[in-house]
């Protein structure tokens, strides 16, 4: 089926003019009309406009920016029957790495303009009672959210995925927190550094942080870590940078479907690799499939590939 009607969710501080060029030019020559063309804005990172986008009947949206647009358009059409197409212009680019999607612009419009899809799980996510929002890669507190909030967006610019490096380093001095968590009712009692619920397995730099995570698995992966000693927390912080777990971590992961953390004070959180706020107990739970997304088979495989490697 050739879609038609398609709209574009752009972060035009990410998406410069020529990309934006080629996205239009591109969708001329697969023969799609004129498309709705949405420019996020600095108060609005797509939400307003993934739903103008729905609302206008649209078969497709393509979505272009960093980690933060990619979330907000991905919550706003999961349990929609709209499809989606990501154009990764960040610096983590985290659901396209996850999906083994192209990070050029050309290259993911391949993709986004092929007719190869995918149904992945989307996470449901309640701060303290809050409004639900959703994300589709990961939400963390602790160092996780501390690395996410110092990275500096101009070191960012210079030097991509290194800049999480540094901010970890700074991170480095934080205390462990006394945690509960629960997953389908088990409980477990942690004082952690970190805590994060993952739907996807693969955060920045190509490493695997839950191996064996896929985002349709229909599971949500809970991971904690809990070093009680100095040169354990230096493992625990090497390992998150790295993405490389070692059973002598002092890292645990459980899966299921319904995760609660419960912190004793307020911390900041991030999901998808932005810091949201702050929020003292968060709830997820999975959607299973519940956002139909444009990967081909060529790079599921090599998805696969990587995965087993
Ligand atoms: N039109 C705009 N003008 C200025 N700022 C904008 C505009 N649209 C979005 N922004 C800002 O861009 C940021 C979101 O960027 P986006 O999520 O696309 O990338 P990112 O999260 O920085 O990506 P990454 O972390 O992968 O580098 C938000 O801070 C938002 O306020």
């Amino acid at each position: 089926m050739i879609e038609t009607r398609c709209a574009v969710v752009a972060n035009p501080t990410k998406l410069d003019e020529r990309g934006a060029e080629l996205v239009r030019q591109r969708l001329a020559e697969a023969g799609y009309a004129e498309p709705l063309w949405l420019e996020t804005s600095a108060d609005d990172p797509g939400r307003a406009m993934t739903k103008e986008a729905v609302e206008a009947g649209v078969d497709l949206v393509i979505a272009a920016g960093g980690d933060g647009t990619i979330r907000v358009v991905a919550a706003g059409l999961a349990g929609t029957d709209v499809a989606m197409a990501i154009i990764p212009a960040g610096t983590g680019n985290l659901l396209a790495r996850n999906l083994g999607l192209p990070l050029d612009v050309a290259g993911a419009l391949d993709v986004a303009l092929g007719s190869d899809e995918r149904r992945i799980d989307t996470v449901v996510l309640t701060v303290d009672g809050g409004e639900p929002d959703r994300f589709a890669v990961m939400a963390g507190t602790g160092i996780d959210a501390m690395i996410m909030d110092n990275v500096d967006d101009r070191l960012k610019k210079f030097i991509g995925p290194g800049a999480y490096f540094i901010a970890a380093g700074k991170a480095l001095g934080r205390l462990p927190v006394p945690v509960r968590v629960t997953i389908d009712g088990h409980t477990h009692k942690r004082k952690a550094i970190i805590t994060l619920i993952g739907n996807c397995g693969e955060l920045t730099g190509n490493l695997k942080l839950i191996p064996g995570a896929q985002p349709d698995d229909g599971l949500l992966y809970l991971y904690v870590a809990f070093p009680s000693r100095p040169s354990h927390w230096f493992k625990a912080l090497l390992r998150l940078v790295t993405r490389r777990p070692r059973k002598d971590d002092h890292v645990r992961v459980w899966s299921g479907r319904h995760v609660e953390i419960h912190l004793q004070e307020k911390d900041a959180y991030e999901l998808d690799g932005d810091v949201e706020g702050e929020g003292r107990v968060l709830v997820a739970d999975v959607d299973p499939g519940s956002l139909r997304i444009r990967a081909s088979a060529a790079h599921r495989a090599v998805e696969a590939g990587a995965n087993n490697s």
